[in-house]
């Protein structure tokens, strides 16, 4: 058995309001690709940028090749031999590729003055070690993401770290690049090197992988040799939480279809998504984030550009090219981003409440009657039991739960026939959710098509009369009664179809 070249032991980190770590131990041998899996917020990302110097734990150890070690920052982390390619890049646009190495590694006097031959003649080696090609002297703003990826990868590869860790990696790469990540990967290990390499794709750890470690809700589940396991037992690594009991029982949908999306494209996010909604139906939408569940609600709604797609209601197809529009056939959207996005901040309670039937009485050259005004925002407020102090207070004086009704309180000004939700509960408490599910619910009921999306697994579980999973801007699967469960959900979201999944027949 080779030996380990590190070991993290009894980790916590909590931000406010989470415990992202509790008590997580994770270790990994010397020439391994070891993989960390798990669901959104699992807390992959937080150990790995403790690891990286990024994040400090709160209590835990961690041991760097046998010897106990503190990071206290990431240039630490660098000088020790860990290095960290991040989800998101670090490199600066207006700068060349060759120009932004030299920052990373100017600071670390590595190689004395400055001698930019020198660096260069370094990196064309590393280059030609990994077989990774790039022209030096492009503008990183000129490179397609996969390069700026690799120039990334080159960036810490010079300073010839121990110990490589890749954040999601190939989450922004086409199948071939993916092909050529691997086999820089396999150069990595072939010279020493070991990686830890966070991945979301089933065909991917199975792939590249030797061992890999299941962490769910901020716990550590196991360790495994990947040789050793199916796919099943992975998943089945992965879920395994119970359904707490704070959704309202399940809605009945009428037969009636009342909302379509047909053959619906947008280059770069969307691929083919086809999906219908009955009459008082909750579609839930799953998958891992940013598999384009906000691009889908987008596009719907008129925000982001399709290139092909039908959106139908009632039967007729809709002209939606902007969100004016969408109001007007009737849908409604709840963003994620409600302090960006669907709120004045700074504006009372009551204007933002009024904004879009304000809106639409201007359209129609009506006199913005006041009176009226204040009795729809008072008729919300009671509608949706909005907990304030007076309506002419702003809406950021409010909880996050309060604000969110508001929200969807200016959505119902116009009646909507469907409503899209995305994230709609993100960041409130759980009285405020179990209130929010209510509402959803007596939205289904009274007709309303209801089109929600969330990365709380158990949510969209325990909210749905059918759903749609998301993967790779397409719906890999609709799931349904029986067939919605935690497992069947990870296994599509993380791109495997449950037509091969153990004993399961669809
Ligand atoms: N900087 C932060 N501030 C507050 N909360 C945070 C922060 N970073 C992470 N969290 C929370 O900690 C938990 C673990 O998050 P983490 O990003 O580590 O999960 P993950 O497994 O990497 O998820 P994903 O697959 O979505 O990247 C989540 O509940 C997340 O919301």
């Amino acid at each position: 058995m080779s030996e380990e070249i590190l070991r993290m032991s009894h980790i916590c980190k909590s931000f406010p309001g989470v415990k992202a770590l509790k008590e997580v131990d994770f270790s990994c041998k010397k020439g391994e690709v070891m993989v960390l899996a798990g669901e959104n917020g699992a807390g992959k990302s937080t150990i790995l940028k403790i690891l990286s110097g990024l994040y400090q734990a709160d209590s835990g150890e961690i041991f760097f090749n046998g010897k106990a070690v503190k990071i206290k920052n990431p240039l630490e982390a660098q000088k020790m031999g860990i290095a960290m390619v991040y989800q998101e890049l670090t490199l600066v646009n207006e700068m060349t590729v060759a120009e932004n190495i030299y920052l990373s590694i100017e600071p670390t006097k590595k190689f004395g003055l400055v001698d930019r031959k020198q660096i260069e003649s370094s990196i064309q080696e590393v280059m030609g070690q990994y077989g990774i090609e790039l022209d030096l002297q492009t503008m990183v703003k000129d490179l397609p993401v996969a390069q700026q990826q690799m120039a990334e990868i080159v960036k810490i590869l010079i300073r010839q770290p121990e110990l490589i860790i890749l954040d999601e990696p190939t989450s922004a790469l086409a199948r071939k690049e993916v092909t050529q990540l691997y086999e820089i990967i396999r150069s990595m290990i072939s010279m020493g090197k070991t990686i830890i390499f966070i991945s979301h794709r089933l065909e991917e750890v199975f792939e590249i992988g030797d061992r890999v470690t299941v962490f769910k809700d901020g716990s550590y589940v196991d360790t495994k040799k990947i040789s050793e396991i199916t796919e099943d037992d992975l998943i089945r690594m992965m879920v395994g939480r119970s359904l707490q009991n704070i959704f309202p029982e399940k809605t009945q949908p009428e037969q009636e279809i009342i909302f379509q999306v047909k053959n619906l494209n947008v280059p770069k996010h969307l691929r083919d998504i086809s999906f219908s909604v009955r009459r008082g139906e909750i579609l839930g939408i799953a998958g891992l984030q940013g598999h384009g569940q906000t691009e889908l609600f987008n596009a719907i709604y008129g925000i982001l550009p399709r290139e092909t797609g039908e959106i139908i209601t009632a039967g007729e197809s809709l002209k939606i090219g902007n969100a004016k529009q969408a109001i007007k056939q009737g849908l409604a959207l709840v963003p994620a981003d409600r302090k960006n996005e669907g709120l004045f901040l700074l504006r009372s309670i009551r204007e933002n409440l009024a904004i879009i039937s304000l809106d639409q009485r201007k359209k129609l050259g009506i006199f913005i009657d006041g009176k009226k005004e204040k009795k729809f925002s008072l008729d919300m407020k009671e509608k949706l039991a909005i907990k304030l102090a007076s309506l002419r207070n702003e809406v950021a004086s409010l909880s996050g739960g309060n604000q969110q009704k508001v929200v969807l309180g200016k959505e119902l000004a116009i009646n909507p026939k469907v409503v899209l939700f995305n994230e709609p509960t993100r960041g409130i408490d759980v009285e405020a959710k179990r209130e929010f599910y209510n509402i959803m619910h007596d939205l289904a009921r009274s007709g309303v098509a209801v089109i929600m999306y969330s990365s709380d697994l158990m949510e969209v579980i325990g909210m749905s009369n059918r759903v749609a999973v998301m993967y790779e801007g397409t719906i890999s699967a609709v799931l349904q009664g029986e067939e919605i469960t935690e497992e069947n959900i990870m296994y599509c979201a993380y791109g495997a179809s449950l037509a091969n999944k153990g004993e399961r027949t669809l």
